[in-house]
């Protein structure tokens, strides 16, 4: 019997990951197995920036598995207020979860980073090898390099323990679930309900920035496929880029224009223009290492899991998280 515990189940990333384990065919590449019991933990479950909290959940699940999902997150705005807690508490639940992990014997971990963490001065495209390159862009370090600290510890434990810890490296995702906070949030989840209120009041649909920076986006349905991936199918230390191609850069006028083109709002985008709210002009990261181990992979069409998140919003606006960021 396998127990994986995905920490930050109840999160973007860790519903679609529960979504994934539900529709696909049972026994398929992505879908459920025999002898798999799949537990998806919240905060309330543990806060994870607590030693014992985090022991209790571990001694009560018992896992084998572990896809460490749980962080604090937040958009380019949320991490440049608050460095220190993002360096602290991520730094927190980190250490917890990895050293809880190695004294329980769990079998496997997989970590998550963000392609944030790369240097801001690098050669591009980013690659798994150049995450420790050079300092992080200065909006984002607290998050950057506690997330980079991940990488260290999994060949620490590795090397003193023997332990089977690893790392995901995500692009920006968006999908169902995600965090809608109008100040807080990621760029998508932020301008879909910034353009669903200036059309229900008829106000301005107003973009941060003068939309020339550019993202690759991945659909959390589609990342949620890659972990499962990830953890049945990769074990080395070394971390795994999870992204589109690199050549699928959009410029946040472009996303801002197919959310307008999505919501049928007639009055369109307005860009600030403020040129100190553009953050990373880009960090284009290459997907050659992931497809050279997974083969074929299909990745959802943007236009397509856009319309899909933007669905799962109108439909769930009483409940979805539309406040501030997680904690
Ligand atoms: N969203 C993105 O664009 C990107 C995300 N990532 C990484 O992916 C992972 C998942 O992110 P995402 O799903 O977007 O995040 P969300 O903010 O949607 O979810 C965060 C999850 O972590 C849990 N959590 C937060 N703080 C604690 C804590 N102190 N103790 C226990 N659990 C906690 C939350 O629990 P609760 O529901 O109880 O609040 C929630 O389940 C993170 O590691 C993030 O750094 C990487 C790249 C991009
Ligand atoms: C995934 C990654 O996410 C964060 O970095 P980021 O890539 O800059 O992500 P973002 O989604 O917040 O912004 C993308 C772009 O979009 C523009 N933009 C326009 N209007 C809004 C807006 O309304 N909200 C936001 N957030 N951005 C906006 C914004 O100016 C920027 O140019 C990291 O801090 C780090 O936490 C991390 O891991």
């Amino acid at each position: 019997m396998s127990v994986i515990l995905v920490t930050g189940g109840t999160g973007l990333v860790g519903k679609a990951i529960e979504y994934v384990i539900q529709n696909e065919p049972e026994g398929s590449r992505f879908g459920r197995r025999p002898g798999e019991k799949w537990i998806f933990a919240s905060s309330r479950d543990a806060d994870l920036r607590d030693a014992k909290q985090t022991l209790d959940l571990f001694e009560k699940h018992k896992p084998t598995h572990v896809i460490h999902l749980a962080a604090l997150v937040g958009g380019l705005f949320a991490n440049r207020e608050r460095k220190a807690t993002f360096l602290r508490d991520n730094s927190l639940i980190n250490d917890n979860v990895l050293h809880t992990a190695r004294i329980t014997k769990t079998q496997k971990v997989i970590s998550c980073l963000s392609t944030c963490v790369f240097p801001a001065k690098i050669d591009y495209p980013l690659t798994e090898e150049k995450v420790h390159l050079g300092p992080p862009h200065d909006s984002n370090f607290g998050y950057a390099y506690a997330k980079r600290m991940v990488d260290v510890q999994n060949h620490a434990y590795k090397e003193e323990f023997g332990c089977n810890f690893t790392s995901a490296i995500p692009t920006n995702v968006f999908g169902p679930h995600d965090n809608f906070d109008l100040k807080h949030a990621h760029v998508i989840p932020a301008l879909i309900h910034k353009c669903y209120l200036a059309q229900k009041n008829g106000t301005p649909f107003k973009v941060m920035g003068d939309g020339s920076p550019l993202r690759q986006f991945i659909y959390s349905r589609d990342l949620a496929k890659l972990f499962i991936w990830q953890l049945r199918e990769y074990d080395h230390v070394e971390p795994v880029i999870l992204s589109v191609d690199e050549h699928d850069e959009i410029s946040i006028r472009d996303v801002a224009n197919s959310i307008v083109r999505a919501f049928k709002f007639d009055a369109g985008a307005q860009f600030e223009n403020e040129l100190n709210d553009n953050g990373q002009d880009r960090k284009p990261a290459s997907n050659a290492k992931l497809l050279g181990l997974i083969g074929e992979f299909q990745f959802t069409p943007f236009e397509q899991a856009l319309d899909e998140t933007i669905s799962w919003f109108l439909d769930n606006y009483a409940n979805a998280r539309i406040g501030q960021t997680s904690h």
